[in-house]
């Protein structure tokens, strides 16, 4: 059983796992974070945080202060010196949108290699169901102990929303289960120091795997239906945005936001997981599949509408300057994993347009690697079409007057059409062209 005050070590110090230890440390528990990044292990070690996350940098600064979290990548002195390990690594998919489950392996072989009787180890990482019973458990069991009768196991997703983390990490509800229900309990009594969301127990480890994967599949198959319907309504003349809003009035219908696409480390990858290990099983997932080549179609479409909305003026792409307001893949992140801005921006300087891209917080090495050019605010306004990709909060305060070229494709709904146009801007969007 695990004492109530045991030392913690998660694998993986980053958007989820370093909010995760600032947390924990917070709650009074000791934990080391472990990491096989040196710069983010020396950073969390200076009190500093390599994640933009409101708040999370001072929960770091005082916890480090205090002695309550440190970090490391000595990965078996870290195991040896606890009773409760968590795995929070990265989970992408390779070019054939297969998980590659190797910082899940790695992080596994590590803990094997220190793990001790009684050791509770806690799995966030979102997986393919299955991941913890056919290859974390083996893993673990390499050494010589056995799952459920000497260590325990869960796994319980994380749900909680970048740029809201530290709220939703303590406020959402949370999903576990475990290998057996000793396991479960455990964890339980973990979570609960640090949040006072509603704690789901299921029954077994698959379920709390599956559920994490039906909350991302659904969103990303709803904003799918959004981004298609959006295209029927640019044929017909009608305004997507004024449309879905109306249509949401219904008690019953919740159709998400059109938009230049799907981003992130989440949405744009677990639903194959799903289409992973059902065709392992014989079945296609035919729903799953086209929802996630509609939306990833719509950095292609987003092309089209600024070739019309050029070609209205009399140019073409080629040779035109374009500003790309935004390259993270959602409002207010640094994160640009996956984000839609990048196929979009490839395509267009594949077609000759001089892109000039303004995002204040992406790193520039990530969109200067896109083989685009960096540029302030006021000059991407100076181009021959503005293109909003991302909808960060600084963009809402944009006035018509500022669109020198009187041309703007806005592709996410944080600009007033009709404000825009009364003032003798040609705006142009995602359904709205
Ligand atoms: N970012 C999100 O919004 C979010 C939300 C919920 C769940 N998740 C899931 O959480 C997991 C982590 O995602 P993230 O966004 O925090 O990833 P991240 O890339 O921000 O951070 C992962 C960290 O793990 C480290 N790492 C990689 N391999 C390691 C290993 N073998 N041992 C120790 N450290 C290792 C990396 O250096 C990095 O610091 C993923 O499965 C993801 O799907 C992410
Ligand atoms: C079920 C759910 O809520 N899961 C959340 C999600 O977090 P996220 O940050 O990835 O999610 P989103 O904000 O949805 O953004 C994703 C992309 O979709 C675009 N988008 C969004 C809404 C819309 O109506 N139209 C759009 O076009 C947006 O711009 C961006 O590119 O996964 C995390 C990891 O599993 C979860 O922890 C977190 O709870």
């Amino acid at each position: 059983m695990i004492k109530e005050n045991s030392p913690i070590a998660i694998f993986g110090l980053g958007h989820m796992g370093l909010p995760t230890a600032a947390l924990l440390a917070k709650s009074g528990l000791k934990v080391v974070g472990v990491d096989i990044n040196k710069e983010t292990v020396e950073m969390v070690n200076s009190g500093q945080s390599p994640i933009m996350e409101p708040g999370l940098e001072a929960m770091v600064k005082k916890a480090v202060e205090n002695g309550c979290l440190s970090a490391t990548t000595d990965t078996l002195s870290a195991v040896g010196a606890v009773n409760v390990i968590m795995i929070i690594v990265p989970t992408p998919v390779d070019d054939d949108k297969k998980s590659d489950l190797s910082a899940v392996i790695s992080a596994s072989k590590s803990i094997s290699a220190g793990l001790k009787k009684d050791d509770l180890v806690i799995i966030e990482s979102t997986v393919p169901p299955g991941t913890c019973e056919n290859l974390v458990i083996p893993l673990l069991e390499k050494s010589g102990l056995k799952a459920g009768a000497d260590f325990k196991v869960a796994y319980t997703p994380e749900r909680a929303l970048p740029n809201n983390t530290l709220y939703e990490m303590t406020h959402n509800a949370r999903v576990i289960g475990g290998v057996d229900s000793e396991s479960t309990q455990m964890a339980v009594s973990l979570y609960h120091r640090i949040t006072e969301g509603e704690i789901i127990m299921v029954q077994d480890l698959v379920t709390a795997e599956m559920v994490k994967l039906m909350e991302n599949t659904y969103r990303d198959t709803n904003i799918a239906l959004a981004n298609e319907l959006a295209l029927v309504c640019d044929t017909l003349g009608v305004d997507a945005i004024e449309a879905i809003q109306a249509a949401n009035h219904h008690p019953r219908v919740n159709i998400h936001t059109p938009g230049p696409g799907v981003g992130g480390h989440c949405l744009s990858i677990d639903p194959y997981f799903l289409v992973e290990i059902a065709r392992e099983r014989g079945l296609e997932t035919p729903l799953i599949q086209a929802s996630r080549k509609v939306n990833e179609d719509m950095p292609g479409e987003v092309v089209r509408i600024i070739q019309k909305a050029l070609e209205g003026e009399g140019k073409t792409i080629s040779g035109s300057k374009i500003g790309v307001l935004g390259a993270a893949y959602k409002g207010n992140v640094a994160d640009a994993r996956e984000t839609p801005a990048k196929p979009l921006i490839e395509e267009l300087i594949s077609k000759n347009a001089d892109v000039l891209v303004n995002d204040p917080y992406v790193s520039p090495e990530i969109i200067r690697s896109w083989g685009a050019q960096i540029v302030g605010l006021e000059t991407a306004l100076e181009s021959d079409v503005v293109v909003l990709v991302t909808d960060h909060d600084l963009y809402r305060n944009i006035k018509p007057e500022m669109i020198k070229n009187r041309l703007l494709v806005c592709t996410r709904p944080i600009l007033d059409r009709e404000t825009f146009q009364k003032e003798g801007v040609i705006f142009k969007g995602v359904g709205r062209s």
